[in-house]
């Protein structure tokens, strides 16, 4: 059904006030979220490993990174947690969890916000995440599988590298098949839902800065070293600009 256009706005009247209703819906529920990063780590990880035993890649990754934080992107079971967290340890990042921070806030695990709020709830409430962690330093955060939908999370995390962990949907599949806790796949074929996931969301984990193909066989800390090492490549390719490159005036 069309609605009557709300003069100048271009937006149809039963649009806006669909709008209007939503955006106090979010302001509730947001609220109701109580979302506060700054209880989750925000220092560096305390269990740093050992320099003298750590791989180069690590130390010389640190020293280009200059504190910048990584945004982790990927699918469900892409990794981006065990990943993130290996990442975070050998180059003395803090790591953040935006599912965990929104279970925690929400006081009730992904299956249920989705129910009870639905997945536009949860989005909504995964925005605000990702838009109070963006400020960070020195963090790795893994972001949830769908972040990558709203425009407006992509902002956010330009303040950092992201990295887009990408296993066939074989892998991902084996990975999360006994695991009830992902509500999306909660349907009578998950394979085939997370290929059409995938195919719908592939140009945008594209948009990410570094790719990590991932083979089946290769492991968590693999995957670890092989982010690394895509991380230092991109920022030897792309360095940042430092303030005497800058033309005077700006
Ligand atoms: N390279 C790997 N080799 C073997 N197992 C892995 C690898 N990467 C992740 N796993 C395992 O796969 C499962 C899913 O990984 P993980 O939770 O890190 O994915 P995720 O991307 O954070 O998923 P989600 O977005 O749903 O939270 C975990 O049991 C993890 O230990
Ligand atoms: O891919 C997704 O849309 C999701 C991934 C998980 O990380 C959770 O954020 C949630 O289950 C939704």
């Amino acid at each position: 059904m069309f609605g009557f256009l709300a003069p100048g706005s271009g937006t149809s009247v039963l649009h806006s006030r669909r709008a209007a209703a939503s955006r106090c819906g979010r302001r509730r529920l947001v609220a109701r979220a109580n979302v506060d990063v700054t209880k989750f780590p925000s220092e560096g990880s305390k269990d740093a490993v050992d320099v003298n035993k750590q791989p180069q890649e690590y130390v010389q990754l640190k020293e280009m990174l200059k504190g910048v934080s990584i945004f982790m992107i990927g699918m469900m079971g892409s990794g981006k947690s065990a990943v993130g967290k290996v990442l975070a340890q050998q180059i003395g990042y803090a790591y953040i969890d935006t599912d965990e921070v929104i279970q925690e806030s929400m006081k009730m695990p992904i299956t249920d916000i989705f129910e009870e709020h639905g997945e536009a709830g949860f989005r909504q409430v995964e925005s605000v995440v990702i838009q109070q962690v963006s400020p960070y330093v020195r963090t790795v955060v893994s972001a949830g599988g769908g972040a990558v939908l709203n425009q407006e999370n992509w902002g956010h995390m330009q303040n950092g590298l992201v990295v887009w962990l990408d296993p066939s949907v074989e892998t991902i599949y084996e990975r999360v098949k006994g695991d009830a806790s992902r509500p999306l796949l909660k349907v009578d074929d998950p394979k085939a839902m997370i290929e059409s996931i995938l195919r719908e969301r592939e140009s945008l984990y594209e948009q990410a800065d570094v790719k990590i193909g991932i083979e089946p066989e290769e492991g968590i800390e693999v995957v670890a070293f092989n982010t690394a090492r895509g991380l230092t490549r991109f920022i030897e390719a792309n360095p940042p600009k430092s303030a005497a490159h800058r033309p005077v005036g700006l």
